[in-house]
C-alpha cells in the first residue's frame, strides 16, 4: 500500500479562535464563506484576492479576504497554542490500482451539460492530499497530532471502465428510513454519473439473497427505482443472518461483479469486511462499498447514520400522543414511550430532546433505578404532583440489570431484549398504588413505525451524498470502505475501523446525558456506574 508523508499541519491547521472569530464574522455580514459545508462555495487562502481556477467558460467568483477588511482590525485574534496540530495522520483506504491493473480512465461527468450530452468536468476533483480533520476539538493537554480521513468525492482516474462495470446492492439487517433513496441514488449515479452499462443487480432479501434460489436478484434501472425513494422501506427487501461467504463470493464470481454496495447497520459491516478481505485474498478486482444505515444511530466514528433524524422525527408523533393520553386521563395520567435502541439511546434521548415534554428518559447506558432518594418512581410521583401528567420514554435496551439478559438470540446473534415498557407500566401502577394514589398509565409501543417510514427531508439529502460518493470511491478502485459524514464533511472510512468501535453508545458522564437530566429533571443514576464502566463507556466517544 502506498503511504503518503504525514500531510503538512499547515494544510489544515487554523486557529480555532481565528476559525470561530471569522466563521461569526462571515455569517453576521454575509460576504465571506469562511466553512466549505455540503453546500457552500469554497473560497481560496484568504491571502488570495479571487477565485481559484475556475473551469473553462465557467464564472469566476470573486472573494473578498477577511485579512483585507477594514473590519478585522477590530477583531480579538490570538493564536490558540493547543490547536496546534504538528502531525497528521492520513487513515487510508485500500486501492485497487495497488494490487490490480487499472482502467486509468480520465474521470469525467457523464452528466450531461449540454443537450448533445456531453461529458463535462467536475467543479473538484480529490486527490491525495485531500483529507478531513478527525480530531477538531481541541484543548489543553491534548497530543498536537490528529487522525485525518480521506476525503470522499469523484477522482481524477478511474481504476474502472465505466461501461464495463458490473454492480450488485444488498440491503441488510433492520429497516431504516433513506434505504430506497440509497438504492435510486447508487443506481442513478452508476447509470448517469458514470454511464455503466453493464447491468446493476438488486440483491433481495439481504445476504441471503445472494444464495436463495426461491429470491432471484433483480436488475436495477434508473426507470425501476424512479419513484421508490416516496416509500419507506427497501424495494430489495432485507433480513437478519443468512451470511454464507463462499456463497456471496461464488455470485460475484459468477456474475462478474466489480463492485458491491452493502447497505447495513454494523453487524452488515463485519460481513462486509470479510467480503472485502476475501475477494482480496481470492484475487477478485472487486471494490466492496458498505454504507452505513441504522435508526439506532451506533455506527462508530460518523456524525449520524442517515434515516436517525426522520426515526427522532416519527418519535415525536408517539410522545405527543403519550403527552395527550396522559393529560387527559385523571386523575395522575402518565403515558410511557417504548422506543428502539437495541444498546445505545440515542434515539430515545434525542426524541426527548427534541420534544421537551419528557419527564424521565431511560436508556441502555444508565442504570434503572426505581425507588429511593435517585429512583425515577419517586421522581414521577413528583412530576405528577407538580403537573398532573407525565411522560416517560424508555429505550428498549433499558434496564438490563434490573431483568437481566435474554439468552435467545436473532438471526444475525442479536440478543432478544426484555420488555422493558411493560415492566415500567406495572411498576408505575404498583408504586402509586402503594403510595394510596391511582394513576392511569397509557402504554405507546411505536415500533415499527419509528423506522419504516419515507426518509425527511435531511435524510434524503444525505442518502443522496452518501451513494453518490460511494461510486465515485468505488469508480476510483477504492475497497473495503464505508462513507459517511464526518464534522459535517464526507469521508472514506476503513471498514475494520468502523466494526472495531461499533456499536458505539452513549457517554452517561457527557454532555448530552446532562442535558437530558436538565429537560427531565429526573435523578442522575449515571453516577451509579462504576468508574470502568464510564471509563469504557467515554472510550466510544
Ligand atoms: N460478524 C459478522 N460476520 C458476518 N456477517 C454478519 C456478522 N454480523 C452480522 N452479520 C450479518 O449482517 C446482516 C445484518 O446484521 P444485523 O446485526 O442483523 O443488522 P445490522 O447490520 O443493522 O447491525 C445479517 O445478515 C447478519 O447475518
Ligand atoms: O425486530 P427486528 O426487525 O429484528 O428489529 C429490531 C431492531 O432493529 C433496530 O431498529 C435496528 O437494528 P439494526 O441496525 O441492527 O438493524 C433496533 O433498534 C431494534 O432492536
Amino acid at each position: 500500500m502506498e503511504t503518503h508523508p504525514p500531510i503538512a499541519a499547515s494544510l489544515f491547521f487554523i486557529s480555532a479562535a481565528t476559525a470561530t472569530t471569522l466563521a461569526l464574522y462571515s455569517r453576521k455580514h454575509k460576504k465571506v464563506a469562511f466553512f466549505r459545508g455540503t453546500d457552500m462555495l469554497h473560497p481560496p487562502p484568504a491571502s488570495s484576492e479571487e477565485g481559484g481556477q475556475a473551469p473553462s467558460g465557467a464564472k469566476v467568483i470573486k472573494y473578498k479576504s477577511v485579512k483585507d477588511s477594514k473590519l478585522s482590525s477590530q477583531l480579538s485574534i490570538k493564536d490558540l497554542e493547543c490547536a496546534h496540530i504538528h502531525q497528521a495522520n492520513l487513515l487510508e483506504i485500500p486501492n485497487l490500482g495497488k494490487t490490480f491493473k487499472g482502467a486509468h480512465v480520465q474521470n469525467l461527468s457523464q452528466m450531461s451539460g449540454t443537450t448533445s450530452g456531453e461529458s463535462i468536468a467536475y467543479n473538484k476533483l480529490l486527490g491525495h492530499q485531500d483529507g478531513i480533520i478527525a480530531d477538531i476539538v481541541r484543548r489543553e493537554g491534548l497530543p498536537p497530532e490528529t487522525k485525518v480521513y480521506v476525503r470522499a468525492g469523484p477522482r481524477k482516474e478511474l481504476h474502472f471502465e465505466p461501461e464495463k462495470v458490473r454492480a450488485a446492492i444488498v440491503t441488510c439487517g433492520g429497516l431504516c428510513p433513506g434505504l430506497n433513496n440509497v438504492i435510486r441514488e447508487l443506481v442513478n449515479s452508476l447509470f448517469h454519473l458514470y454511464r455503466a452499462q453493464s447491468g446493476v443487480y438488486g440483491i433481495r432479501g439481504g445476504f441471503s439473497g445472494f444464495h436463495d434460489a426461491h429470491r432471484l436478484p433483480i436488475m436495477l434501472t434508473p426507470e425501476l427505482v424512479d419513484q421508490i425513494h416516496h416509500e419507506g422501506g427497501t424495494i430489495l427487501g432485507s433480513s437478519r443472518g443468512g451470511f454464507d461467504i463462499d456463497k456471496i463470493i461464488h455470485f460475484l464470481e459468477e456474475k462478474q461483479i466489480c463492485q458491491l454496495y452493502i447497505i447495513g447497520g454494523d453487524g452488515t459491516h463485519r460481513g462486509a469486511n470479510k467480503i472485502g478481505e476475501e475477494c482480496l485474498k481470492r484475487g477478485l478486482n472487486i471494490a466492496v462499498v458498505g454504507i452505513p444505515k441504522t435508526i439506532d444511530n451506533d455506527v462508530d466514528l460518523i456524525d449520524r447514520s442517515f434515516g436517525f433524524q426522520t426515526s427522532v422525527e416519527a418519535a415525536q408523533a408517539a410522545i405527543r400522543s403519550a403527552k395527550t393520553e396522559a393529560i387527559c386521563n385523571l386523575p395522575n395520567g402518565i403515558g410511557v414511550v417504548k422506543l428502539m435502541g437495541r444498546s445505545a439511546g440515542f434515539i430515545a434521548v434525542h426524541a426527548t430532546l427534541a420534544s421537551g415534554d419528557v419527564d424521565l428518559c431511560l436508556i441502555p447506558e444508565v442504570p434503572i433505578v426505581l425507588e429511593g432518594e435517585r429512583g425515577c418512581l419517586p421522581h414521577l410521583a413528583q412530576r405528577v404532583q407538580q403537573k398532573g401528567h407525565a411522560v416517560v420514554v424508555v429505550a428498549e435496551g433499558a434496564g438490563e440489570e434490573l431483568l437481566g439478559q435474554s439468552a435467545e438470540k436473532d438471526a444475525s446473534g442479536n440478543k432478544k431484549l426484555p420488555a422493558i415498557g411493560q415492566f415500567l407500566k406495572e411498576k408505575i401502577g404498583v408504586y402509586f398504588k402503594s403510595q394510596g394514589q391511582p394513576s392511569t398509565v397509557k402504554y405507546i409501543d411505536p415500533s415499527y413505525m419509528v423506522r419504516s417510514v419515507p426518509a425527511n427531508a435531511a435524510d434524503s439529502i444525505y442518502c443522496s451524498l452518501l451513494a453518490q460518493n460511494a461510486v465515485h470511491g468505488a469508480m476510483a478502485g477504492f475497497t473495503q470502505f464505508t462513507v459517511g459524514l464526518c464534522n459535517n464533511r464526507l469521508v472514506y472510512l476503513p471498514i475494520p475501523l468502523v466494526v472495531a468501535t461499533s456499536p458505539r453508545v452513549m457517554d452517561p458522564v457527557g454532555r448530552t446525558w446532562e442535558r437530558v437530566l436538565s429537560v427531565t429533571r429526573q435523578p442522575n443514576t449515571a453516577i451509579q456506574l462504576g468508574k470502568d464502566k464510564i471509563t469504557s463507556a467515554k472510550t466510544f466517544l
